[in-house]
């Protein structure tokens, strides 16, 4: 496809992606300059909600694909390939909607785009070269959830577990869990298998040098 490889690390919430995302983005920056590589988060194209009071976008299912806007994903995507600048929403996990600032991602040879149900969407993984999930079980996920919540998103013990129970745990079974299949690439230890970060890191090595 062109001459731009996007590279999608999917998988569940907690498994690892952003770490394995920014992992391989930052040591490769550090060796090679960061004109060349891009990163974008299925995260920053949840719907915008600022229209809804804040009681009612809590009560939104983050884990369905509904909650979010691949078409403007899948839009990006293409422009990035068409050599086009693109401005990423931002997204608060705060107030649950699109802050107003966007981030320019400027084209590049190789880009990495991480999020839970990358691999869910038909349309979605037209756009991608090569596809990575992070299998992470289940169990560590939801530890690692818990702790990264409560200090990051501003979540109390009770909302993790309800919103776990109703809305993310069926989602990994329905949605994530099967979209596996469509991987190229299974990852477990997800964010620090140094093994797959350096296989990931050598395959764009090779790409940045053709
Ligand atoms: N292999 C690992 N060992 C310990 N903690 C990890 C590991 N991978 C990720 N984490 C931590 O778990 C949390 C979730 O990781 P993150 O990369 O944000 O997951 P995701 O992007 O899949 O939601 C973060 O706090 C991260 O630092
Ligand atoms: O407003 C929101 C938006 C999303 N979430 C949760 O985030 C995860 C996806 O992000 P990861 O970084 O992959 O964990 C998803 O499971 C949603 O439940 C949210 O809680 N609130």
């Amino acid at each position: 496809m062109g001459n731009t490889t996007v590279i999608a690390i999917a998988g569940p919430s907690a498994s690892g992606k952003s770490l394995f995302a920014s992992t391989v983005y930052q040591e490769l920056v550090a060796e090679l300059g960061g004109e060349r590589i891009s990163v974008l988060s299925e995260d920053a194209y949840y719907r915008d909600q600022s229209h809804l009071a804040i009681d009612q976008r809590v009560l939104t299912n983050y884990d369905h694909p509904s909650a979010f806007e691949h078409e403007l994903l899948v839009e990006h995507l293409k422009k990035l390939r068409a050599g086009e600048t693109v401005h990423m929403p931002q997204y608060s996990y705060r107030e649950h909607t699109r802050v107003e600032e966007t981030i320019e991602v400027t084209p590049a040879r190789v880009i990495l785009v991480e999020g839970i149900l990358l691999l869910n969407d038909p349309a979605l993984r037209e756009q991608f070269d090569i596809s990575v999930f992070m299998d992470t079980p289940l169990d560590i996920c939801l530890l690692r959830r818990i702790n990264r919540d409560i200090e990051e998103r501003g979540r109390s013990l009770t909302s993790i577990t309800e919103q776990y129970e109703n809305y993310v745990r069926p989602a990994f079974f329905n949605f994530i869990s099967p979209s596996k299949n469509y991987a190229d690439l299974v990852v477990t230890r997800g964010g620090q298998n140094e093994i797959a970060i350096d296989i990931i890191k050598t395959k764009i090595r090779q790409l940045l040098a053709e």
